[in-house]
């Protein structure tokens, strides 16, 4: 029998405030495997998910993490939001990883979330729409549009979730 071809990732595009987002709804954003969220969305996120935050350094902390691979954060917290957090460079700043590296990254950790994702639902927990802000195009310094091609050849894969929400609150997708 011809094996089923596998599905790519499909991406939505929407103009608003990512946090105003239904409960349940998994928010995803790029991160350092550090334990800083230190700029750019990761300060709001910090403001409105301290207890996220501190799961996230927590884990930064208690094992070398490795880029490539995702933390899925339970809810927390009265918006029972998920957080996602992408490792898609190990630094930050000026030692963040080059642009190839951050893209090479991305892909493999969201498989990983894909893959985490299944696992939540597997065990019968409310999951919500995947929502990511334009990964890695404010302080990891990678175009928008380098990030959407990778993003958009993840294979989606038996039991995972084919469509992943991108917003931007000026809905600037150029
Ligand atoms: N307040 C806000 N509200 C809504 N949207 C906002 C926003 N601020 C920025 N955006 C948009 O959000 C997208 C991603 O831009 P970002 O620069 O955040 O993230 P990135 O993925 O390039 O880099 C990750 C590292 O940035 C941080 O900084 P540190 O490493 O701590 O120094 C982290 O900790 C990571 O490590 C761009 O579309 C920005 O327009």
């Amino acid at each position: 029998m011809a094996k089923r071809a596998l599905q790519a990732l499909s991406l939505t595009k929407h103009s608003g405030d990512i946090f105003d987002a239904p409960d349940h709804t998994v928010l995803i954003h790029a991160c350092n495997t550090q334990g800083k969220w230190g700029a750019g969305i990761a300060i709001p996120f910090k403001d409105a998910y301290p207890d996220a935050f501190n799961t996230y350094h927590e884990h930064c902390l208690s094992d070398p993490v490795q880029t490539g691979t995702c933390l899925l954060i339970e809810p927390c917290g009265p918006s029972k939001h998920w957080i996602a957090c992408l490792f898609t460079s190990a630094k930050h700043g000026r030692g963040k990883d080059k642009p190839d590296e951050i893209l090479e990254n991305t892909r493999r950790a969201v498989e990983d979330l894909l893959e985490k994702v299944k696992e939540a639902e597997g065990k019968g927990e409310m999951v919500g729409s995947l929502r990511m802000c334009k990964i890695n195009s404010g302080k990891f310094g990678v175009e928008w549009e380098r990030t959407e091609m990778v993003l958009k050849e993840v294979e989606v894969k038996e039991g995972h979730r084919g469509v992943v929400e991108v917003w931007d609150r000026e809905g600037d997708f150029s």
